[in-house]
């Protein structure tokens, strides 16, 4: 992350006078990254841009002048293949054409290793993304393991995850979901929505803040495209109609491009990211937070609360920043609504105690008026009286 930390440094001011894209995420502190990592001598008139999408040979690259089609890069210094996401230096190739002459190094990126080729190399599918927004739909059962994964997916990313949940109108008993979800996120916020009322997009906006990159994972017909377009406040992407029958979209994607979101921030919609660790994370990756647990044993006291006591490893980890303080958060989260949820339990098997308890009560004092009535009864009848009224 960029800090504003050096701000004594005269050269900020002219980091400050870089111009580049706003509308796709060129902030103070992009502004502040290019100037981290100048340019070569050689290329003086060079300038910021963001790479909006990658076609079979060109660059489609934002400045703040506009778009710019640029044949692949040849003369990207380190040799780094830009992605989606990249923030670049503009400037020209070696034949004097423009072309991205060097891609700045990525804060965040998600990525997949090729499991099938050759190469161990990674295939970046998007970089410098802030969030990722993880798109449950309500219109069909929930996939153990699916949720953690790509969450697991996201935290490696470098970025933030959040869930969101879609079509909240189609669940018959939306709390219980939502419940189920909120517990399998572990710890991650969630936010429920449906585009169908129009509820909970004021929430998800609060959570993407001007000039950040979003990214919508999700399985097709998840309702990702009516998201964007609620978000956008434009019709950015075509949405599908569910299949009646199975549930399955059909896909209707055909946009790659980083889009500008109405609140200033920018989504990237790539079909690579779209579905990403949905269908293809399985290979072992670990439990959500097994690296805490490890941490934990390396406590000096075994009942350690991982607060102030002398000797304990998170709060080392934290200081030496070998722990993401964000990571912690999410766990300390996860604690919390673990406990609400036994006490919610508790508090519903309580209920169901007195119930039952009551039910108890009820029926002995019933059957205790019955034995009342029936002593009584006898009594009468042993008396010679109420042969009348006692026929049966
Ligand atoms: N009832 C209801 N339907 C919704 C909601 N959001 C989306 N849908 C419907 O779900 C279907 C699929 O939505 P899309 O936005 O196309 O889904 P997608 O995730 O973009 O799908 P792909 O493009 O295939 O990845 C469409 O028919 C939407 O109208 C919602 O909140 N409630
Ligand atoms: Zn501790």
């Amino acid at each position: 992350m960029n800090s504003f930390a050096s701000s004594s440094n005269p050269s900020n001011s002219s980091a400050l006078k870089l111009r580049g894209p706003v509308e796709y995420g060129f902030t103070e502190a992009t502004a502040e990254l290019f100037h981290a990592n100048s340019i070569p001598h050689s290329q003086e008139s060079a300038r910021p841009g963001r790479v909006v999408r990658l076609d079979r040979n060109r660059v489609l690259v934002a400045s703040a002048d506009g778009m710019l089609h640029l044949p692949y890069p040849s003369h990207s210094s380190d040799g780094v293949v830009p992605a989606t996401g990249d923030w670049v230096w503009l400037g020209h190739n070696n034949a004097g054409e423009p072309a991205v002459v060097e891609v700045l190094p990525r804060r965040s990126a998600l990525s997949r290793k090729r499991a099938f080729e050759a190469s161990s190399e990674e295939q970046i599918l998007g970089s410098n993304i802030d969030i990722v927004a993880v798109v449950v739909p309500m219109d069909r059962p929930l996939t153990h393991n699916r949720l953690e994964r790509t969450l697991v997916a996201a935290w490696d990313s470098g970025a933030t995850p959040l869930v969101v949940i879609t079509k909240a109108d189609l669940a018959d008993l939306a709390d219980d979901v939502v419940g189920e979800v909120i517990l399998q996120a572990a710890g991650v916020e969630v936010v429920t929505t449906s585009a169908e009322h129009g509820d909970g997009l004021d929430e998800l906006m609060q959570h993407i803040p001007t000039g950040a990159t979003l990214v919508l994972l999700g399985p097709s017909g998840a309702g990702k495209s009516t998201l964007i377009n609620a978000l956008a406040g434009r019709q950015v992407q075509q949405t599908g109609e569910v299949r009646a029958g199975d549930r399955k979209g059909k896909h209707t994607t055909t946009s790659r491009e980083l889009v500008p979101l109405a609140g200033g921030a920018v989504l990237m919609d790539t079909p690579g990211v779209r579905g990403f660790g949905l269908f293809d994370a399985e290979d072992g990756m670990e439990e959500m937070f097994g690296d805490l647990e490890e941490l934990f044993t390396r406590c000096r006291f075994a009942d350690c609360a991982h607060q102030a006591e002398p000797g304990c490893a998170v709060q080392e980890a934290l200081t030496e920043e070998a722990l993401d303080p964000r990571r912690w958060a999410s766990y300390l989260k996860l604690q919390r609504e673990l406990a609400a949820l036994a006490r919610k339990h508790d508090a519903a098997a309580r209920r169901a105690y007195q119930r039952e308890w009551h039910q108890k009560v009820v029926s002995a004092e019933r059957g205790q008026r019955a034995a009342e009535r029936y002593k009584h009864d006898q009594a009468e009848e042993r008396a010679g009286k109420g042969n009348k009224r006692r026929k049966r």
